[in-house]
């Protein structure tokens, strides 16, 4: 037996490998028993088409797969390997025109970046691992505990400023969330900090009081910088399946959301979802939490995605 500890490129794919497993290996299962001791015709590619709905990848996209797999194999056997080849090609051309770096343009100072998403989404722990990475790289950073509805959000960011050893601005629990933006662009600005992450309330009284909140604080905001916020993360749990596409609808048109963080993919994730709304909204996705610690964060890479998702060892 090796005692070699693992590298952290390794356990991050465990993770997320293990995370997308109820994925891909009911993928795997009914593609298997689809085309066992079958020719491909019509029906089978109807049925292997079903199968790719199941796995929460969105009507054009399993469409598109299965008319790649037709192509060329009509009357022919086919293996459940080159089914699962085909859907990671397919699904990494989908993911690979979205998986983009955040760049933090240094020309505004503070780098404004709100990061919304609904209640447990993981924005707080994703500002805590995002706020590693930055410091990491050299950046001065600050946190804004905007999610002034709940007394534990506040503690929670506070926790991570320490572990950080990054200042948060903070006010009491009911205090107004879009003078406490106001106030922390301001602190920002006069400590000469390069980037500001404010966290935002997940949930209030309803939906329309959240995005009615939203939009003020981005009004806000910008009374003290035109430009800012410079980046809204929109931070999605992995675990919600379909429920994501309303909430990349709701928080795109509210809070103009210019990139994603999807949560939770070490988990039970039903990350298929992450190619439907990719080929739906095209909106650039930045990385993936894997697990609950200050590391946990990476950048999102399409073809490891592709391939967890297909079930195919990267
Ligand atoms: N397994 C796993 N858990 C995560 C991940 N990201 C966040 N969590 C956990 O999910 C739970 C909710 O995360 P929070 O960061 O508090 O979520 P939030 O969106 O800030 O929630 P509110 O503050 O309630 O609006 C916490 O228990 C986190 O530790 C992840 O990538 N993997």
């Amino acid at each position: 037996m090796s005692d070699t500890p693992e590298t952290p490129k390794l356990s991050w794919w465990r993770r997320l490998s293990g995370g997308l497993k109820r994925t891909s290996s009911a993928l795997g299962t009914a593609v298997a028993d689809l085309v066992t001791k079958r020719k491909l015709d019509r029906a089978m590619l109807e049925d292997i088409e079903d199968v790719l709905l199941r796995a929460d990848l969105g009507t054009e996209v399993a469409a598109r797969i299965s008319a790649a797999v037709g192509h060329g194999r009509y009357d022919k056997a086919i293996s459940a390997d080159e089914v699962k080849t085909v859907v990671a090609t397919e699904v990494e051309k989908v993911l690979s025109a979205v998986a983009k770096p955040l760049v933090i343009d240094t020309t505004h100072k503070p780098f404004v970046i709100l990061v919304v998403g609904v209640n447990g989404s993981g924005k707080t722990t994703t500002i805590g691992k995002l706020a590693s990475t930055f410091s990491a790289e050299g950046r001065k950073v600050m946190l804004a505990a905007g999610d002034t509805f709940r007394a534990a959000a506040i503690e929670q960011l506070k926790v991570w400023g320490e572990r950080n050893k990054v200042p948060v601005i903070a006010g009491a629990q009911g205090s107004d969330s879009a003078s406490l933006a106001f106030t922390a662009v301001t602190a920002a600005r006069d400590d000469n900090r390069d980037v500001l992450l404010i966290d935002t309330a997940g949930r209030l009284q309803n939906k329309t009081e959240l995005m009615v909140e939203l939009e003020k604080v981005v009004r806000v905001i910008k009374k003290v910088d035109a430009t800012a916020p410079h980046a809204v993360l929109l931070v999605l749990d992995a675990t919600v399946g379909q429920n994501a596409l309303s909430q990349v609808e709701a928080f795109h048109r509210t809070a103009g959301v210019t990139g994603l963080v999807m949560t939770k993919l070490d988990g039970t994730a039903r990350g298929g979802i992450l190619v439907a709304l990719s080929e739906k909204y095209k909106l650039p996705v930045h990385f993936i939490g894997v697990g609950e610690g200050i590391d946990d964060l990476a950048p999102f890479t399409a073809r490891d995605f592709a391939q967890a998702i297909a079930g195919i060892e990267s």
